[in-house]
């Protein structure tokens, strides 16, 4: 049983946190916060061992009703492996508490790639993190551009991928973020940071990326050109996304037009959190001409990364082998399974066809 602390405890921590505790082969064995807000709160109903991220500051913990375990540099000494989900550059700055307890650490996309020894994706490069000791798994854009790549180049051979992303302003808790009524060229300056970063995971990658911010909460959107290795049909690449666990191809007819019924979908669905782990990539979308292939995809920014967590984790203790991996990860936590969106749009498909 691997023993995991989570340095963290906000949008990713929390969810990584559960997705731990959800695997047979490895616990949450404490969480470090810096202050006793709702999220504590909610960290203690879940049996999670609380540790003060700010040793001065504990007492607030104390007071707010929440025992804490200690602090987190004993998380630290204590623990097999911590994900670090602090916000970004603070995972940097917290490296040298993992080196001086020899702990290894796993970093979010957020932090800038010589972090670590290793950027991770699982489908794409599972092996490279194998016995690594500092990971860093990519962040939810690059992730997603390379779930689909990976099957891409594999098939058919991947010429250059150009993409546009259309990025969410914030999460939905962060309110002090924008555009509130505007849309912002960001970065303005082309191409943006994420084709470099796609290329920590494909080194030899001819990718151009733009990115833009938009007033939204709930995923980015992203419209992808990849010129291919070969001629294609339409209909083969379908298939090729939609045999991969991590892609979820929105069938036709269903009335889903955006992030917004996606979202919908997710929590009908009984989804924790309203999650949706795979890059959902509407089938109309998928348009070919020659070797271009289109598509248009959306990406939930706080839920993608979440297994791809779990997968490094058994990587990095070369617990399993990749498919093994990704297979239990997506059985423990119903990625496609349980709360499956497929299994969801066979019934509402049915419906609307009741309806027509
Ligand atoms: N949100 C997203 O869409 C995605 C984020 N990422 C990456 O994941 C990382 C975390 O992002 P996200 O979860 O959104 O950030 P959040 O701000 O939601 O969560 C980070 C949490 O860390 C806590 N924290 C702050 N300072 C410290 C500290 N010194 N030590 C320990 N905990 C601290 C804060 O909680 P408190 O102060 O209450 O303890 C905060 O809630 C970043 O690298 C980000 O780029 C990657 C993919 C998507
Ligand atoms: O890493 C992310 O996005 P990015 O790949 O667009 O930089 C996450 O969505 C977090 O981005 P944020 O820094 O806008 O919160």
């Amino acid at each position: 049983m691997i023993r995991v602390g989570v340095n963290g405890y906000g949008t990713i921590g929390k969810r990584v946190a559960d997705a731990v505790e959800a695997q047979p082969d490895m616990e949450i064995i404490g969480v470090a916060k810096t202050q006793p807000n709702f999220e504590a709160h909610t960290a203690v109903k879940r049996g999670y061992p609380m540790y003060a991220a700010i040793p001065e500051r504990a007492p607030l913990f104390a007071e707010a009703g929440i025992e804490v375990a200690g602090e987190v540099d004993e998380l630290v000494a204590e623990a097999d492996i911590i994900v670090d989900c602090t916000p970004s550059g603070i995972g940097e700055q917290n490296r040298e508490l993992y080196e001086t307890h020899h702990t290894p650490a796993i970093f979010q996309g957020g932090e800038s790639a010589d972090v670590a020894d290793v950027s991770f994706n699982a489908r794409s490069n599972f092996d490279a993190a194998r016995d690594a000791d500092y990971v860093r798994v990519v962040s939810c854009n690059t992730t997603g551009l390379s779930r689909v790549i990976a099957p891409l180049e594999e098939e058919y051979g991947v010429e250059k991928v150009r993409a546009t992303l259309v990025r969410r302003g914030g999460d939905p808790g962060q309110n002090s973020r924008g555009p509130i009524n505007d849309i912002l060229p960001n970065p303005i300056k082309v191409p943006s940071h994420h084709g470099p970063d796609v290329k920590t995971i494909f080194p030899d990658l001819e990718i151009d990326t733009l990115g833009l911010k938009v007033p939204a909460t709930l995923m980015h959107v992203h419209a992808l050109n990849v010129t291919l290795g070969d001629d294609v049909t339409g209909a083969h690449v379908r298939q090729l996304l939609e045999d991969e666990d991590r892609i979820y191809v929105i069938p036709e007819g269903l009335g889903i037009d955006g992030a917004g019924k996606l979202k919908d979908l997710a929590l009908d669905a009984g989804r924790p959190r309203g999650d949706l782990w795979e890059n959902c990539v509407w089938g109309e979308s998928i348009g070919v001409n020659g070797r271009d292939l289109y598509l248009f995809q959306a990406i939930h920014q706080e839920s993608d990364v979440i297994p791809e967590n779990v997968d490094a984790i058994r990587a990095m203790f070369d617990l399993e082998d990749k498919e093994t991996s990704m297979q239990r990860t997506d059985r423990q936590l119903g990625v496609g399974i349980s709360g499956d969106p497929s299994g969801f749009s066979e019934q509402a498909r049915a419906e609307f066809a009741d309806d027509d």
